[in-house]
């Protein structure tokens, strides 16, 4: 049998760590896995190889812990690594502040540059940079490859990027809007225009990533020119425990009235507020059950995500300037029928018809607008996998 050659993909979260051997070619997925609960009691290995999904309960200390956990499930199931020609392991790295436009070889001096940016991402910076860390001892002789959350949002132009704060922010403390889950942005666009047969450059698109994070991006010809997180990723949409814009006031407010700490008001926006702030659950099917059954607060956790949604909708139209195309990724964007229906039949009158069919009983990438819609509107299932393992071996082969 020939070796099997592929890049192993590595994205460490704050409690997680998701890996997949993809071939970066044709986007081939030999192997996969989920460690949860890491740092926590009773940690879970998931590995799924050819259709089959084995869990084990492990104790998993650390991201490093969760690096070997990862290379023993492939040992145990397969495929063995040590059969494989890793071309690279890509990693993930949400925060690569302006010192990043493309991915890049890691080195000490990326691996600091990571590190002094963590107060900027302090839910993800941490676990991406022990990812690294521990499969660079793992695998020594394997090139490592740091892909960007942040990297393709860097065209910004200054209007979008800049916030009206006072110079010394700006200029001493790099205070300006990054944006993220670039990777699946840039995918997503490029895939829209091939499912549209339309070339990149001449069009002008909306990308909803919504997942656990949520994001919204204007796509100009290929090209980020305006996204909805910014300084942090807690900026924009309403997230499942974040809640997107805000009145920059209030943290003066609860302070007075509530004698509440910067700690404290960080972790009620990073992990206590978006869905589950709203509703009681993170998570938009419990969301969505909850409103079926009646419940008030489920109904306005939900109109509350929608309306954000056409704020930034029609935001980015103008923008834009125009709109060719509005694409939906994501768990969310991906699954959820109803939403996607409550957004866009909100554009009827700008001629935006949505196909309720398509829309509801399809699956897979697909066209869920009608041919008279004067926008395409389209569901493209993100592969964040596959784009940074595309990434990381043309950064090898560039060597
Ligand atoms: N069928 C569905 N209907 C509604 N929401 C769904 C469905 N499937 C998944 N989701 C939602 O997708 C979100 C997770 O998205 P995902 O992209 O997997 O997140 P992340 O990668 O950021 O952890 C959760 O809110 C989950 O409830
Ligand atoms: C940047 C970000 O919000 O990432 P995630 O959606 O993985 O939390
Ligand atoms: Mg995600």
């Amino acid at each position: 049998m020939p070796r099997l050659s592929g890049v192993l993909v590595v994205n460490a979260g704050s409690s997680s760590l998701k890996y997949q051997l993809v071939d970066p070619t044709t986007g081939a997925c030999f192997a996969k896995g989920l460690i949860e609960r890491i740092g926590l009691d009773a940690g879970v290995v998931h590995h799924e190889v050819d259709g089959q999904r084995h869990v084990l309960e492990r104790d998993v200390a650390d991201h490093a812990a969760a690096v070997t956990q990862m290379t023993e499930a492939f040992t145990a199931y397969g495929p063995d690594l040590g059969d494989v020609d890793l071309l690279a392991v890509g990693h993930r790295v949400v925060h690569g502040g302006q010192d990043f436009a493309d991915p890049t070889l890691v080195t000490d001096e990326v691996l600091a540059t990571v590190e002094r940016l963590i107060p900027l991402a302090p839910l993800h910076n941490p676990g991406n940079l022990q990812g690294i860390r521990a499969t660079q001892s793992q695998f020594p002789d394997v090139p490592q490859v740091a892909v960007f959350d942040t990297a393709f949002h860097q065209t910004m132009p200054a209007a979008a990027s800049t916030y009206a704060v006072p110079r010394a922010w700006r200029e001493e403390h790099r205070v300006r809007r990054y944006g993220f889950h670039g990777t699946s942005h840039a995918y997503v666009s490029r895939r829209a225009a091939e499912l549209l047969g339309r070339p990149l450059e001449e069009l002008a698109t909306v990308v909803l990533h919504l997942g656990n994070g949520a994001s919204a991006t204007a796509v100009d010809g290929g090209r980020s020119v305006d996204t909805s997180m910014g300084l942090t990723p807690l900026e924009g949409l309403v997230m499942g425990t974040r809640p997107g814009d805000l009145d920059p006031g209030l943290a003066r407010h609860l302070h007075h009235v509530a004698g509440l700490t910067v700690e404290d008001y960080d972790r009620a926006l990073s992990k206590e507020s978006g869905l589950l702030g709203l509703s009681g659950s993170a998570d938009m099917r419990q969301v969505q059950q909850r409103r079926a059954a009646g419940d008030p607060d489920a109904q306005l956790a939900f109109d509350v995500v929608v309306h954000r949604l056409l704020h930034y909708v029609g935001g980015y139209a103008a923008v834009l300037g125009r709109l060719d195309a509005l694409v939906f990724t994501a768990g969310i964007g991906e699954n959820d029928a109803q939403l996607r229906a409550a957004v866009v039949e909100r554009l009827a009158g700008f001629g935006v018809e949505l196909d309720v069919e398509a829309n509801g009983s399809g699956r897979g990438e697909r066209r869920i607008s009608t041919d008279a819609s004067r926008v395409a509107v389209l569901v493209v299932p993100t592969n964040e996998e596959w784009e940074i393992a595309r990434q990381a071996a043309e950064v090898v082969h560039a060597r």
